[in-house]
């Protein structure tokens, strides 16, 4: 068995809070355990600054040099063979999977790295530069979305293999089936910035519905509950609020629901898109970059189009159960022929070991 250390500098696997990179750390260490690879949380250190300060980022950094001392010291000990690190960029880059691997002579993977090199000056310039050293140091990074493909070739490094890993749930067959009968549903913690973004544009597009009798529902809960709870409060009864919910909760909703509706503003892709579409879900979403590599290939309106496309979208899926039906198959049969953790397994379990080959 390949003993495999693993570690996410953004937020560990075992972090209370949902979110899609929790989620992603964690079908990574299941799609380890399905290829029969022995992975390991190796840190839960986590080195985030999503303020831009650098008194922040240097305590982080001497934070860092001692948890990689550990690990070295803990390594020795320990008969790791490779080291995988999900999710390093300029705002959380992985500060101590380059020390440890070098130091332990162990091959050094990435799973959605990304380079923003016009950060390397600017308030974010110390982390910056420690994620584009973690990335030149990556024996093979694997990209999520083409759009992260992009940096990554342009500067890939010698030697450097960069592999395309589609995102994926960690599950092996797909959930119940949808009959599509349900309210809309919209699935996205209540985040300040880009969620809060979504949640307006919703607002914007349900002021818009010809439908009469809609009704849309709500997971997800934090900091912008207020600020959430004010943008919907025109609708009154029609849109509820079930706060955050467990995986089993969040399935049944995604069972008894009629389509998801989220516009997708500024996400890396959206692992509720996934979620959604392998319970037969069609999706209302803007054709944003990341977002259209996991939606089942159809048309789906720019944002340039604003909420007028969406509710024009909406209203005739509201109107036509067939269509609804008909397009959340489509959105199952896609998932399930790219989407889950079988094929995901394959492709890392295969680059590690012709690496260690
Ligand atoms: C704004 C942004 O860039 N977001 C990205 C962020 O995830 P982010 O957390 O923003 O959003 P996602 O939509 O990907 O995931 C939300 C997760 O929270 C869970 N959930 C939600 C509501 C709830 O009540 N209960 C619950 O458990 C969902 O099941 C899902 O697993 O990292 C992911 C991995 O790179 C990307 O896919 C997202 O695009
Ligand atoms: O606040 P929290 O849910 O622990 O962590 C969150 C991350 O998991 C999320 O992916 C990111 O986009 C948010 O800005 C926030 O940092």
């Amino acid at each position: 068995m390949t003993r495999v250390a693993f570690y996410a500098p953004m937020k560990p696997p075992t972090h209370p809070v949902p979110s899609g990179d929790r989620a992603m750390g964690r079908a990574i260490l299941q799609a380890l355990e399905h290829g029969n690879m022995d992975a390991e949380l190796v840190s839960t250190l986590q080195t985030v600054d999503k303020q831009g300060c650098r008194d922040i980022q240097t305590r982080l950094l001497a934070q860092a040099e001692r948890e990689a001392t550990r690990l070295i010291t803990l390594g020795q000990h320990s008969n790791w063979q490779v080291w995988i690190t999900y999710h390093s960029y300029y705002k959380a880059p992985d500060l101590v999977g380059p020390v440890v691997a070098a130091a332990l002579k162990l091959p050094y993977f990435q799973i959605e790295a990304t380079r923003a090199r016009k950060r390397l000056t600017g308030p974010w310039a110390a982390f910056a530069q420690a994620a584009e050293a973690a990335s030149d140091a990556a024996d093979v990074i694997f990209h999520l979305t083409q759009r992260d493909a992009l940096a990554l070739r342009a500067y890939q490094a010698p030697h450097q293999k960069i592999i395309h890993l589609p995102p994926f749930l960690p599950r092996v067959n797909l959930p119940p089936q949808s009959l599509c009968e349900g309210a809309m549903l919209s699935v996205g913690m209540l985040r300040h910035g880009d969620k809060i973004a979504s949640y307006e544009l919703i607002a914007d597009t349900l002021k818009r519905l010809k439908t009469p009798d809609w009704r849309l529902v709500i997971a997800g809960d934090g900091p912008a509950l207020n600020a959430v709870a004010s943008i919907m409060g025109p609708f009154g009864a029609r849109v509820e609020m079930r706060g955050s919910l467990d995986a089993e909760a969040l399935e049944k909703e995604y069972s008894n629901a009629s389509l998801l509706f989220w516009p997708g503003v500024n996400e890396a892709f959206g692992v509720t898109y996934l979620e959604a579409q392998a319970a037969g879900l069609p999706v209302v979403a803007q054709d944003r970059p990341g977002v259209i590599d996991v939606l089942a290939p159809g048309q789906y309106p720019r944002p340039e189009q604003g909420p007028e496309a969406l509710a024009q979208e909406l209203d005739a899926l509201l109107r036509h159960p067939d269509e609804r039906a008909g397009r959340g198959r489509a959105a199952r049969d896609h998932i399930a022929a790219h989407h889950l953790i079988s094929g995901a397994s394959t492709i890392l379990c295969t680059a590690i070991s012709e690496v260690l080959a």
